[in-house]
């Protein structure tokens, strides 16, 4: 064997040692993520894992992300993409868990293990690309994610700053002998801005569409990378950007927008007025939330649910119009809206399911249809079309049996798809595909709002001395540890008209969630603090008592 497994252990030690008192961690809903300063060892041993995952996968790419998303500065995290942009397999997040968890004596033996177990041949070629988002640890981290490739002889490419969506799209390019386009930064914006602008036509502006976009880019990656496709978009669409300097995701960015239900800071007040289009994206431009504040001054908020329902009600649309028949499906988590899932069942007539939460759950569920939307609450979300589908709507593009109008209008699927990072929600990808629907539509964001009414809902955080003491089921929205919190939150939500609440513990930070719904903004915030309260006297909550969110 060419690689001496000596030298994982050996190899750029200050990189990667285990401290006896670090505590063991989690390939959570987003892979690992915690305080910065303890994430060194850990992005060493994800390099390892990294090559060991690039020589089980036939020596195929795999990517490396460095980024702790909506997190707040201090965190950092790491996530591993599989060759078709997908996220790690969840066989292979257990063998991440156990890797990282081993002490520094243990390293080399467990690397071994799963050389063994995994039948990896350690002279086999490694691949890996690695990304990291903007924050001042990042590039620390980086080096010591290259390090641990490198310890076992991988080849390494760095794309440095990139979006996550970005590094998934660079994956998936480069093991489909870039059919899918190429990976490079130049190839995915130039991909993107040229489907943009044949959908767009010459006409910037139609009906109650204007073209002007304000954005907030958490003073993320998602603002560097938006200001150079203004660049490129050359007025196709006039995009001010805005939070591109400060703190990453503090007050402001898609996740502060949508969990406090208001307009971030950093906005100017003429872009949140009711004439004014906003959207947010979060640290690692993978979510993008959109917003205004209507003439009474209320704060309004269209939301993955509501983006989902504009795609996928206006590719139904073109699809029905080319006369292509294709199963389409909508993937959703038990964040939706309640209104929302009964919209697209009941309006729509486009069938629903709900998975649990975390991206690859609902992108696993959105590969059975043809065509498959899938987005949760925050803005995370995307489209898949199956090969079936790609190749009936190239078909019906070129078909002269049917009338040029639908050709025509198979062709504008085709320009859609192709705006479409496939590969993971893009918050500017996802973005782009809302300004050219609400375009289409001749829609500003009052149209868009008036398809279907929210109901009132409230995100709170619950702090347990051990968050794991919850366990759920069925797709997150049943508690089944600890014994009986279940009934009692039932007989707290009966209480509530059109009450639905539900309480897990996140996979991305150390707390527990509890969502509540109901008939008025007052009654959801009354049963979102009554069940935070009892998950809190019945699974160990530490610190101050959950207070009432304000009105
Ligand atoms: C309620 C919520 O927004 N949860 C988010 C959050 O997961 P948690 O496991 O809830 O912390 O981060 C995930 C990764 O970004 C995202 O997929 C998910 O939707
Ligand atoms: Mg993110």
């Amino acid at each position: 064997m060419s690689v001496n497994l000596r030298s994982v252990f050996a190899f750029a030690k200050e990189y990667h040692q285990k401290k006896e008192s670090q505590k063991d961690i989690q390939y959570g809903t987003a892979g690992f993520r915690s305080h910065a300063d303890n994430l060194d060892y850990v992005m060493y041993r994800m390099g390892l894992l990294a090559a060991l995952r690039s020589r089980a996968k036939a020596s195929q790419a795999i990517g490396v992300m460095i980024t702790a998303s909506h997190n707040p500065e201090h965190d950092n995290g790491v996530k591993l993409i599989d060759p078709l942009g997908e996220m790690l397999e969840q066989r292979w997040e257990q063998l991440a868990t156990d890797l990282v968890n081993v002490p520094d004596s243990g390293l080399e033996a467990q690397v071994a293990k799963i050389c063994e177990d995994e039948q990896i041949d350690n002279n086999e070629p490694a691949k890996v690309f690695v990304g990291m988002d903007t924050r001042y640890h990042s590039p620390q981290l980086s080096r010591a994610v290259v390090n641990g490739i490198l310890a076992l002889k991988g080849t390494v490419t760095e794309f440095g700053i990139v979006t996550t969506p970005m590094l998934h799209y660079f994956v998936t390019c480069t093991n489909t002998q870039n059919a899918y386009g190429l990976p490079t930064e130049e190839g995915y914006m130039g991909k993107l801005i040229a489907a943009f602008k044949a959908l767009r036509g010459e006409q910037a502006e139609r009906g109650n569409y204007r073209n002007q976009l304000y954005y907030d880019g958490a003073n993320g990656v998602g603002s560097l990378k938006m200001l150079g496709f203004i660049k490129k978009l050359n007025g196709a669409l006039n995009v001010k950007v805005f939070n591109s300097n400060g703190k990453i995701n503090f007050k402001c960015g898609a996740d502060f927008v949508k969990t406090n239900h208001r307009v971030p800071e950093g906005l100017p007040e003429e872009a949140a007025l009711a004439s004014g289009r906003c959207c947010s994206v979060d640290g690692d431009a993978d979510r993008v939330v959109y917003y205004f504040t209507d003439k009474e001054g209320t704060f309004r908020l269209l939301d993955g649910d509501r983006i989902a329902t504009l795609l996928a009600g206006y590719l139904k649309d073109l699809i029905e119009q080319c006369g292509v028949q294709l199963e389409m499906g909508l993937v959703q988590t038990a964040y939706a809206n309640g209104a929302s899932t009964d919209y697209i069942v009941n309006r729509m007539k486009i069938p629903v399911s709900c998975t649990r939460t975390g991206v690859k759950h609902l992108h696993h569920k959105a590969l059975e249809y043809d065509v498959g939307v899938y987005f949760e609450a925050n803005g995370h979300g995307t489209i898949i079309y199956s090969e079936k589908a790609k190749q009936a709507i190239r078909a019906a593009s070129q078909d002269e049996s049917r009338t040029e109008e639908q050709r025509k209008t198979a062709a504008r699927l085709l320009q859609m798809i192709d705006l479409t990072n496939e590969t993971v929600g893009d918050a500017i990808s996802d973005m782009l595909l809302v300004e050219t629907v609400l375009h289409a539509k001749g829609w500003n964001l009052h149209d868009w709002l008036a398809s279907y009414t929210d109901l009132p809902n409230v995100l709170e955080k619950v702090y347990l001395a051990d968050r794991n003491v919850i366990a759920v089921t069925d797709a997150d929205r049943v508690v089944v540890a600890p014994a009986g919190l279940q009934d009692s939150i039932n007989e707290i939500v009966a209480k509530f008209p059109k009450g639905r609440s539900f309480v897990r513990p996140s996979g991305t930070e150390d707390i527990v969630r509890v969502y509540a719904e109901a008939d008025t903004r007052a009654n959801a915030v009354q049963l979102a603090f009554e069940v935070a309260n009892l998950v809190f006297d019945q699974a160990g909550g530490i610190g101050s008592r959950p207070v009432k969110m304000e009105g």
